[in-house]
Order: structure tokens, then sequence, then C-alpha cells
């Protein structure tokens, strides 16, 4: 920091995407980023705006915590003495709400010790003329303070301390909390004792934190590691995550070192609290699922309902029972597995099984929509949104799939700017038309699928984390086939009747040897390439018994010897390109992007050609 331009680092660092801190030796930060300060909520957005000062005798104080003690500045019952609370029954981690006067003994409140039981605790009182209506609401996880129709709510991961202060005479807004109170040392307790507290909005005064010590502004004991570095202890601390002030982060610490000499050190921040929360409902939607599947299986034969699902394995009756469970509630159902598995399949299946069933199933491929119209097939689009629209605007896949399912299948393909568009939706469950003002509700179960490993997307940056924890809420893994060869008998022997009806052949039966050929095939395209085998397989052999030589196997080592068919030249390129689709698909591991890059050939019209081929 010394020897280089201070300015020129500022302004480098507040471009980073990453918050970061630059300590001295002595602890006193020398260097905190923009994102930084919009992770710890020093960067005051506000809406309501108010002077700086101190809580004084008669103000009208109310507090809403969802446990007392924590993120509140260890605010303990002796404080709440301060607002004329008394009782002994209130204790550390109680959900409280009160309102009081500053240093007098009038007061309202409500607690409840057991708060991990509840929904939502309320206060709703008249209190010297005012409306006050509190909330903690613990599903929703937001603690709202009202005040004559006056709205101050934030939103917490884990516990928060609110506070609003009025003045008595004026009955305006004197204080209230806003995110980043730790690092401002505005916790509750703090106040009640008589800290200074910072003006707001219009009365903002500029708070820096360069120039203070690091202890001043955050608590949290990655802060004692974070100051040893700075001191020249040796320390390594590379992406953990960890809590300062409240906030769930992932941090590395940086000893910064000149001529042999330990200058300081730095700390990079990564505000993980979206994530988080995902993690944390994600978790609570399957602890229900679980709880409702020992009803469930009480009272349904699995097999039964989903006998298109063809397949006795190990592997195929656990898939069976998982699709049985997602077709029992509305939770977002994540499929995964090689291509032509049946992850549609189970889409369809796990929706007509469940109570949407009279409602539209609306199967949207992700890969096949060209990049710049997926937003507007997704959402739709209003009258006149962008050259090319329809005049009269057009309904998205969201709103024509109404209150039934949407399968958004090969999630993995999306872009990565349609992921967040996505990912907004899904958290809100509302969306708007392209070039639209109104707020569209998102009414649809949602089914994703794909072929991709997205945790290994992420580790390459192309598949946003915090969407995989979203939709990945009840995974299911189909099997590829090559590792449920039981299975093979059980589809040949269902298939082909259906194949030979469908093609207006006889039914024809498959020779053993044949059928041990089959077995021992790798199976690259999944049950798609068994039915396109079996196929051509009835369309070539003459009798009513298909030979080993009958299925075109690719490492059939018959393969060379195979008799020629007469027909067109067209049917017969046809064939060869079909066969070098696949062929690329099996190079590739079925990803599709991949393949078609190989080849060199348009998005379309390679989804085109899979349609055209049943590939
Ligand atoms: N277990 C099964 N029983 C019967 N038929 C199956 C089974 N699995 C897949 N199929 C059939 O195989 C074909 C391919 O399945 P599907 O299209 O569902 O695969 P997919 O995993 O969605 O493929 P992709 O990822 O390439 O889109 C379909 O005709 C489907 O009906």
């Amino acid at each position: 920091m010394h020897m280089l331009n201070r300015d020129f680092i500022r302004q480098f660092a507040d471009v980073i995407s990453e918050g970061f801190i630059f300590i001295d030796s002595t602890g006193s930060i020398e260097l905190y980023n923009d994102k930084a300060k919009s992770i710890f909520g020093i960067l005051n957005n506000y809406g309501i705006s108010h002077d700086s000062g101190r809580i004084e005798k008669g103000d009208i104080v109310i507090i809403a915590d969802n446990s007392l003690g924590k993120d509140d500045g260890y605010l303990s019952k002796k404080d709440l003495e301060k607002i004329g609370i008394k009782d002994k029954k209130i204790t550390n981690g109680s959900a409280f709400i009160g309102v009081g006067k500053y240093e007098e003994s009038d007061s309202l409140y409500v607690y409840e010790k057991n708060a991990e039981n509840l929904e939502v605790l309320n206060l709703i009182e008249k209190f010297h003329g005012l409306d006050i209506e509190c909330e903690i609401d613990f599903l929703d996880k937001y603690v709202n303070i009202m005040v004559d129709k006056i709205e101050f709510k934030l939103s917490y991961i884990y516990a928060i301390g609110h506070m609003v202060v009025i003045d008595p005479k004026s009955r305006k807004v004197k204080f209230c909390q806003s995110r980043g109170y730790t690092a401002k040392g505005e916790s509750i307790k703090a106040l009640l004792n008589g800290k200074k507290f910072l003006g707001k909005g219009k009365s903002q005064e500029s708070f820096s934190v360069v120039g203070k010590n690091i202890y001043d502004v955050h608590e949290s004991p990655l802060i004692d590691k974070f100051y040893k570095a700075a001191q020249g202890e040796k320390i390594s601390y590379k992406n953990k995550s960890i809590e300062i002030n409240g906030i769930p982060t992932r941090c590395s610490i940086y000893p910064i070192d000149y001529e042999n000499k330990r200058l300081g050190a730095a700390l990079k921040v990564e505000d993980t609290s979206l994530i988080k929360k995902i993690m944390k409902e994600r978790d609570e939607a399957i602890d229900n699922l679980e709880r409702m599947e020992k009803v469930l299986y009480k009272t349904k034969d699995i097999d039964d309902s989903f006998s298109d699902i063809i397949g006795d394995s190990k592997g195929m009756k656990d898939v069976k029972k998982l699709v049985h469970k997602g077709s029992q509630t509305n939770s977002t159902v994540l499929l995964l597995g090689e291509s032509g598995t049946g992850k549609s399949l189970v889409a369809k299946l796990i929706h007509k099984n469940g109570n949407r069933k009279n409602n539209p199933f609306i199967h949207v491929n992700c890969a096949s929509i060209p990049e710049k119209l997926l937003e507007s097939e997704l959402f739709g689009y209003e009258a006149g949104a962008f050259t090319g629209a329809k005049r009269e605007g057009k309904k998205g896949y969201f709103q024509l799939a109404e209150d039934g399912t949407i399968f958004l299948d090969e999630i993995g393909e999306m872009p990565k700017v349609m992921q967040s568009k996505l990912l907004k939706a899904l958290q809100e469950r509302t969306f708007y038309r392209v070039g639209g003002a109104a707020e569209l509700e998102i009414k649809a179960r949602i089914i994703c699928a794909t072929n991709k490993d997205l945790e290994d997307e992420i580790k390459k940056g192309t598949f946003r984390e915090d969407l995989y924890y979203r939709i990945n809420v009840f995974p299911i893994y189909i099997p590829p086939l090559r590792e449920r060869k039981d299975d093979i008998y059980e589809l040949v022997r269902k298939m082909l009747p259906n194949i030979c009806d469908r093609l207006n052949f006889n039914v024809k039966k498959v020779s053993s040897k044949a059928m041990y050929d089959l077995a021992e095939y790798d199976w690259p395209g999944n049950i798609r390439e068994l039915e396109n085998v079996l196929e051509r397989a009835v369309n070539v052999t003459e009798g009513s018994i298909i030979h080993e030589h009958n299925l075109f196997l690719r490492n059939d080592k018959n393969n060379n010897e195979k008799e020629f068919v007469v027909k067109t030249l067209k049917d017969h390129m046809n064939e060869v390109e079909k066969h070098i689709i696949m062929e690329t698909l099996k190079v590739y591991k079925g990803d599709k992007r991949k393949a078609m890059e190989a080849l060199n050939i348009k998005k379309t019209s390679f989804y085109d050609k899979l349609k055209k081929y049943n590939i």
C-alpha cells in the first residue's frame, strides 16, 4: 500500500466482484472496497431518512428480535430494563417483540422461549397514540415493524435484532435499523446503552471505515486470524465458509509482504447468504417429503402407477419410488441422467400422477431454442416488444403451463444470462413478459432435466451455483442402461411387440445370441438407442427371428459382413448421417453441444436432425 498509488488501488478494488479488505499490521483498515461495503450493509440504500443522534429519555423504542442475544450486540434481558421491561422469564434465545419508553417504566411486550416451533410472533397494539404492528415471520424469515402503517422490514438468514425509535413529540422516526448495523456499531445493545447512531438517507453522513480498527467494524473469530496474519503470523485460510457480522460469507486471507517485511493482510469476502438461504429451504422441502413418504407408502402400489417405466433392477426400483414421491409433491424436481435414459418419460409420469394431471404439461428444450429467443419464449412478450415480434404479443411457456407443469429439459445448456433471469423468477415466483410491466405469477410446478454434471459445470463457471441449489430440491438420478443390464431383457420383451405393431409387422422374436449381444453392448444412447436398434432390426429381418447380424451394433464383429439392403440413395444418406451423429454423440458421452460443435452444424439444424432420426 505504501509503495503503490493508493487511489489507483482503490479504484481497481472497487470494480472487482468480491469484497476486499486490507488492514495494516496494527489492524487499521487501509482499504475497504465497494463490494465489501455492500456485503456488510455499509453502503446505506435504505429508503427512510433520519438525522444522527442518540436514544433519549421518553423516546418510543420498538424492538423485534428473533433470538435474543444473537446478532443484536449480545442484547440481554437486563438491557430491556432500559425500556421498562423486567421479566425474569425472558431468556437468551427467546423470540421477543416489545415497545417501551426509554428510561421510563411504560411498556408492552410478547416473547416465546421455544422459537424453533414458531411460525409467526405478532404484537399489534396502540402505544401512546401510535399504531404499532410487529411481526417476526420464522418461515419467510423476515422481521417487520410497522408504525402508523409505515413499514420497516428486514429479512434475515439466521438471526436479527430490529429496532425503530420514534420521537414522542414530533412522532417522526428518529432511528431505524438497517443491514450493516454491526459494522456501523449500531446494534440494539449499543444504542440502548447510549451510543450515537448515524444519519440515513438525505441526512446520511459519510461513514468511513478507512482508518478504523478492524475490531471496531467486524465481529467474528475470523477477524483474529486476519489480524494475526497482518501482524506476521503464518496463516493459511482459503475459501472457508464463515459468518461475519451475522452474514454468511466465504473468505480467504492473504498475508501481504514487501521486502521481507509483513505490511498487513488482505481479506477476500464473498456473500453466500443467498446460497445458504436456498439450501435451507431445500433441506426443509426434503424433510417434508420424507415425512410424506411414510404416509404414502402405506396407501399406494407404486409398480401399478409407473408400469410405463420398464425395468426391475435395483436402480430402476429406486427411481420408481422417487418418481412416485415426486409426483405427490409440488417441489422442484431435477432429473439427472445420460441422454436417452428416460428423463422426459419420467417428467411426464410425475405430471400424470400428481394433482396437476388435468392441467397442461409444457416441455421446453432449453438447448433447442436460440439464445436470443429463450427469454421471450419462456416468459412471453408484449405487443411490439422487438423487431419480428407478433403484433399481438405472445404468451410464454410459463404462462401456457398455467397450473400444470413446466418441464425445463437440458437446463445445463441454458446460457448464463438466462440462468440469472430464471433464478430471479423462481425465487420470486413471478416474472415479466419481455417489454411488459405487469408482474405475472408462476403457478406451474417445475421439473428440470440435464445430462450434464452440473457440479462440474459450476466449477467450470458455466452454471450458476445458486440456480443449482434452487432447482436441486428433489433430484432423481436415472442410471444408464450399462449399469442395469438386467433390464435389457425386460425392455426388449416389452418394447419389441409394440415396435412390430407400430411398423405393421407380425411379432418377431430375438434369438438367444442376439439377446446376448444386446446385453453385452455398452448403450451410449441408452433406451433411445435400444429402441432404434430394435426398430432397425425389425425392418431388416426377413423372418420372424431377429439374429445378431440384424442388430448392426457398432462393436458387432459381424458388422463387416452385414448384408446389403437395397434402398434409395436418400435413405442410405440418411442412415449414414444418423450413424455419424450417433457416433459423435457417443464420443462426447451424450453432450449435444460438444457434438454439435464438432460436427460444425447450426443448433436448429442439429436438433431438427435429432428429431428426424429419433436420436
Ligand atoms: N425405463 C423405460 N421404460 C420404457 N421406456 C423407456 C424407459 N426409459 C426410456 N424409455 C424410452 O426411451 C426413449 C428415450 O427416453 P427419453 O426421451 O425420456 O430420454 P431422455 O433422458 O429425456 O433423453 P435426452 O436427455 O436425450 O432428452 C423414449 O421413447 C422413452 O419412452
